[in-house]
């Protein structure tokens, strides 16, 4: 094991010793002698089952058989999620199979963040994480369960259902994903007719049917963004079976998967002699392994909030240094879109998860011990890949080589020596920056600031040609406290295309990227956040910026005396207040944490 990572991952137990004591007491408490079911009265367990089937409530009478929670996130809106329609039934009648009872402990909403990108509702968008995490607790709060398992793919969704089953730590859980869509129009093509729709140089029909070969069937956009950056998280955690996470949907294969996960989780209660529950598997140990992950994919830059937020959730004290240490010492292995041009189709061709993770643990850089979920504890058999022998799954050896080196290299040759991701300090606070997507020629830009409080006045400037120019877009009132922290990914085709025309342009904002940005140096996340003070509230038009992401370095280069006698800016966000149920979030805006702290309103990890 690379030194560095283990002394991390020492700092991190050491640093999360209390909070993380008193959570492994919660959850050992919490599971009690037997299953909780047993505490339930009559009455209790009597409305629990009485929909159930005579065989079913004889399984939940006492303690003869596991009862498995299924907490799902079906809806229509993400194509990603849309799969999951009739996946309740399959696991029911699995783990009936296997000699268990199962039920829908409840659901939990899920927002498409494609669908809200650039319109009000995205400032719901990082709150539903949370209400999420709420979600799931309130179904497993009928406490009738010995496992559960976890049906959720999208941005905020795995965030968020990890972060509420573990507040049922005691109880072992597996994730079960959808898979992605197949491969249609590339993400670079869809790209480049948003640019030039940008530019006015092609219509909205034309856009539209772009759009629409990328986005053309049930399962998760390929692009590597935060969804399929939760997928790589959940496995490298080990909460997935082997091999899981980028297997199409609706094909036997998938479906083979669920239904060995579903049997799988029976295998790990309190009531058998392998008793893995999820807040012991989600240690120090498994956070680094997802950290690590994300650095050697270019992952989504989301989750260096809801990382630091589920890590809070098991009792971890996770920090953005804790990214930036690790991402020194890990390289990038992989090149998928917005990293690179390929998919994650093409990524899951080219030796997926299973080349990935082996690669990693024979260059010591991955936490190998940690529990898992599979049926031999720890992540040696996350080398195996599975394929569908007959309608069972097997697991063979994965490949020792990338079938593509444009997409995945081993460890020992990375496209890059560091994880690119990096935190950037300075006087107008701490941001967060991936340059895994951005040419090294952007690496460092100087330049006068242009002043947003509204990603929506940046594209009409652009629109009236004011900004054929170097500049640093500097928008502020973006964090969660102002609004919700939306993400502003539909600045990326308008500064692309100034990037793309030569001009040296960036993005300073405390506000947040979509998993999907990337080619525009962004400095992002700055915290602390304008409405909290932070000093990006006092950048005025025309003050010099200096983004250097060599040095690591943010710097608003205005004479110190003179930024002190500055007044920030004070704005008036009623407009942000109210509309596509806004007025329902603002408890929310009023107590989120900072983005280094996880951008929450859960109070995690104080108890
Ligand atoms: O963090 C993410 O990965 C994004 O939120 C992603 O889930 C979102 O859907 C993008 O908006 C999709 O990209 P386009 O908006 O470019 O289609
Ligand atoms: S990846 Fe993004 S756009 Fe695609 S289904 Fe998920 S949330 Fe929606």
């Amino acid at each position: 094991m690379h030194n560095v990572i283990t002394e991390i991952t020492e700092k991190l137990r050491e640093r999360s010793q209390p909070t993380r004591a008193r959570y492994l007491e919660r959850i050992e408490k919490a599971a009690g002698s037997g299953p909780s079911r047993k505490r339930l009265s009559c009455g209790n367990l009597a409305h629990g089952f009485a929909a159930c089937s005579e065989t079913d409530k004889d399984g939940l009478t006492g303690e003869q058989k596991p009862n498995v929670a299924i907490v799902t996130s079906y809806n229509d809106m993400l194509s990603a999620h849309q799969p999951y329609e009739d996946t309740p039934k399959l696991i029911r009648k699995a783990v009936r199979d296997a000699g268990g009872v199962a039920q829908v402990a409840g659901g939990v909403p899920a927002m498409c963040d494609g669908v809200t990108q650039g319109q009000s509702g995205m400032e719901l968008s990082l709150f539903s994480r949370d209400v999420i995490a709420m979600s799931t607790a309130v179904s497993l709060s009928h406490d009738m369960f010995d496992a559960m398992v976890c049906l959720g793919i999208c941005d905020k969704i795995v965030p968020g259902l990890l972060m509420g089953a573990l507040s049922f730590g005691h109880l072992p859980c597996i994730f079960i994903p959808s898979g992605p869509m197949t491969t249609g129009a590339s993400n670079e093509e869809k790209h480049q007719v948003r640019q030039l729709y940008a530019e006015g140089k092609v219509g909205r029909e034309e856009l539209l049917k772009m759009e629409s070969k990328s986005y053309h069937g049930p399962g998760t956009c390929t692009f590597y963004g935060t969804a399929n950056s939760n997928q790589m998280l959940v496995e490298i955690m080990g909460l997935h079976l082997p091999g899981s996470s980028f297997v199409n949907p609706n094909t036997p294969l998938r479906e083979a998967l669920t239904i060995a996960a579903a049997q799988q989780v029976l295998n790990l209660t309190a009531l058998g002699d392998d008793y893995r529950p999820i807040g012991k598997a989600i240690d120090e140990r498994a956070i680094i392994n997802g950290v690590i992950g994300l650095l050697a994919t270019g992952g989504s830059t989301n989750h260096t909030m809801h990382l630091v937020a589920i890590a809070k959730a098991a009792g971890i004290q996770l920090e953005w240094d804790d990214f930036s240490d690790l991402s020194k010492v890990i390289p990038l292995m992989t090149r998928v879109y917005p990293n690179g041009s390929a998919d994650i189709n093409h990524f899951q061709a080219a030796g997926g998860m299973g080349f990935l993770m082996a690669s990693l643990m024979d260059a010591g850089l991955l936490h190998t011990d940690i529990l898992g979920v599979d049926k031999t504890p720890g992540l040696e058999s996350y080398r195996t890949e599975p394929f569908l022998v007959g309608d069972k799954v097997e697991w063979r050896e994965g490949p020792k080589k990338s079938l593509d080196t444009d997409v995945i290299r081993p460890a020992s040759e990375p496209f890059s020596d560091d994880g690119g991701l990096k935190l950037l300090t300075g006087n107008v606070g701490r941001a967060i920056i991936k340059t895994s997507a951005v040419k090294p020629e952007h690496f460092i830009v100087e330049a006068p600031a242009v002043v947003f409080d509204d990603q929506n006045d940046l594209e009409s400037a652009f629109k009236r040609g004011e900004l054929e120019k170097d500049f640093v877009a500097v928008i502020r009132f973006q964090g969660p406290r102002a609004n919700g922290m939306p993400e502003l990914h539909k600045l990326t085709p308008v500064l692309g295309s100034l990037q793309s025309r030569g001009f040296k342009v960036a993005l300073v904002t405390d506000g947040r990227m979509s998993g999907a940005s990337g080619k525009v140096p962004a400095a992002i996340q700055v915290t602390p956040e304008c409405v909290a003070g932070g000093p990006l509230a006092k950048v005025h038009n025309g003050d010099l910026i200096r983004l250097d992401a060599e040095k690591c370095t943010l710097e608003l280069l205005v004479d110190e005396a003179v930024l002190a006698n500055r007044i920030p800016v004070v704005p008036d966000l009623s407009s942000r207040q109210t509309g596509t149920g806004r007025e329902l979030f603002g408890l929310f805006r009023a107590n989120a944490t900072d983005a280094d702290q996880g951008a929450s309103v859960l109070q995690l990890g104080e108890y």
